[in-house]
């Protein structure tokens, strides 16, 4: 074997030469922070001298460790890709808001944009005219109008959810693990939006396959956790990372690809198809230079991306209140005054409830399913406050430390839902107010990128969690404590499994559900 002839004092010093100039590169940022600099003589915002190859879990708890250390924006290396972190709401809006048109550009990120996404989907899309497009055909299915337009069907799968917990929780009797039935709310609301269907039942197989999907989607999208995505030489090599974001983009194509042809096989033959975001895709698929990897990865990860996030919140929620029986009693108390015990609230009682408003944003405020947001990347050079950031870098907005900042919300690790209950505007109002240490939360990220899904996740978060209030008291089991600490999930963050008894407050439940049955609007 040619192998064998090597001598052993070659190979030694192979491995040594390689790791002297591993340790070299881990440790040039000692270096790189005297010597990179802009025209005049700033330097990059302070960091670690050491690159990291990778912060698997919890990587909000380090943010949080160097932020005390070096401030409110700081830089560090993963691997080859320089990063800065903000961790103040000033820093957060004269960055990504102010100057959005140099912060508003997205990494190629090795597994996420190119294995995925293949730079597809809006949220993988670099900025520019297609990102533009795309984001333009998303934003129009979930304004404000437009949401107007489907309000009945959020609400109606609002009392559904309601209706199988109910069922299957055989009143409070068994305990349900909430996750499967508020993964569907999410699913069939997105489902509605994109294709105009919804799943038949809470068996329908759809659901199990879209919801493993978005959970691996989370699992290998982390901002931080794929050495992969900041070590190029290991994108030479076939990795498990790799094999399955190859498996998932895949899969991807086989669940959602198969619904966009059947979609479009009933437009070619004629028939009757409901007005949705694929329907509109497909119309205007040639006016909007859109080939089939587009029409797939935006219609797969737009539905995928609004199941998570929101049904994250709620299972949040969900883990949170039994240890907050006070706070669901007072819940409880305003909305039995303001909606009464015949019937569920609805969208319009909202402005009426500031107790269950307030809860919903403290929830996003200590729950944030994405602590890191997406990382925006700078398009141009730019220097802030005699700080350089060259282009290129990706910018990390750190929600954990800005939702956690004792100069911003008093006493921030309690859960205390009084500290909005005055606060009359919605999330997406907030986030333009001109005074940022007013806003409630950054939860949906900010400037040009924010999520345009804003206004339909919190409708859907309303209905939900109103919901959920005026039917239930919470029990949890006495054997099995629930983990408010950890989590699942790289990118987006969702409780670990836990159950609850949802014991149906008095008799009104019933009643108030009796109308309501599962029913098909479209079948594809
Ligand atoms: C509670 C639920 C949700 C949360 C917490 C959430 C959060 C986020 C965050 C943090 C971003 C990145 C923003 C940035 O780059 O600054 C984002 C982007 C995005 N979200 Fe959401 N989202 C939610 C629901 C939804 C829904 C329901 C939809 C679809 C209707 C949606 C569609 C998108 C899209 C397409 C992007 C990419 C935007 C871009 O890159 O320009 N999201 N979301």
């Amino acid at each position: 074997m040619a192998f064998s002839r090597i001598p052993l004092f070659e190979i030694g010093r192979f491995v040594f030469i390689s790791s002297l100039v591993l340790g070299l590169w881990m440790l040039s940022p000692i270096l790189l922070r005297r010597i990179i600099s802009d025209a005049n003589g700033n330097r990059l915002p302070p960091g670690p001298n050491i690159r990291y190859l990778f912060l698997r879990k919890y990587p909000e708890r380090a943010l949080q460790a160097w932020a005390a250390k070096y401030g409110s924006l700081f830089s560090i290396w993963m691997g080859s890709q320089l990063f800065v972190v903000i961790s103040d709401p000033h820093v957060a809006r004269d960055l990504l808001v102010t100057n959005g048109a140099v912060f508003s550009s997205r990494k190629r990120y090795f597994i996420k944009s190119r294995t995925i996404l293949h730079g597809r989907a809006i949220t993988a899309s670099e900025y520019g005219e297609t990102w533009r497009h795309h984001r333009k055909l998303v934003t129009q299915v979930v304004t404000p109008k437009a949401i107007e337009g489907y309000i009945d069907s959020l609400n109606y799968e609002a009392h559904i959810m309601i209706r199988t917990m109910k069922d299957d929780g055989k009143f409070g009797k068994v305990p349900l693990s909430p996750q499967h039935y508020v993964g569907r709310f999410a699913l069939n609301n997105m489902l509605l939006i994109s294709f105009g269907i919804r799943t038949a039942n809470i068996e329908d197989p759809l659901i199990s396959r879209a919801l493993e999907l978005a959970m691996e989607f989370n699992d290998l999208t982390g901002v931080w956790s794929n050495p992969v995505d900041f070590f190029e030489p290991l994108q030479w090599l076939p990795s498990t990372m790799q094999k399955r974001g190859l498996k998932l983009h895949q899969d991807l194509i086989n669940v959602y690809g198969s619904m966009i042809l059947r979609l479009k096989a009933r437009l070619d033959a004629g028939e009757y198809v409901p007005e949705c975001f694929v329907k509109t895709l497909i119309q205007d698929q040639k006016k909007e230079r859109l080939d089939w990897d587009d029409l797939c990865m935006l219609s797969a990860v737009f539905t995928l991306g609004g199941v998570h996030s929101i049904s994250g919140i709620i299972q949040w929620f969900l883990a949170l209140i039994p240890s907050y029986p006070e706070v669901a009693l007072r819940a409880q108390e305003e909305l039995d005054r303001v909606v009464g015990r015949d019937r569920l609230p609805t969208a319009e009682d909202e402005a009426n409830l500031p107790y269950v408003r307030a809860i919903i944003k403290e929830v996003q405020r200590v729950h944030a399913p994405f602590w890191m947001a997406t990382p925006h990347c700078t398009s141009e050079d730019f220097t802030y406050d005699g700080q350089y950031i060259p282009k290129g870098t990706a910018v990390v907005l750190n929600c954990y430390t800005l939702h956690h900042s004792s100069e911003r919300y008093e006493d921030p690790w309690s859960f205390n839902p009084d500290r909005y209950v005055e606060d009359e505007l919605s999330c997406a109002e907030s986030a333009k107010l001109p005074n940022v240490m007013n806003r409630d939360h950054w939860t949906f990220g900010a400037g040009r990128r924010i999520c345009p899904g804003i206004h339909v996740a919190e409708r859907e978060l309303w209905l939900a969690i109103s919901h959920l209030l005026w039917s239930f008291n919470f029990h949890s089991l006495p054997d099995e404590p629930i983990s408010l600490e950890e989590y699942e999930g790289n990118s987006g963050r969702t409780p670990v499994s836990f159950r609850l008894r949802f014991e149906p407050r008095d008799v009104h439940l019933e009643s108030a559900l009796k109308d309501q049955h599962e029913m098909t609007y479209w079948t594809l």
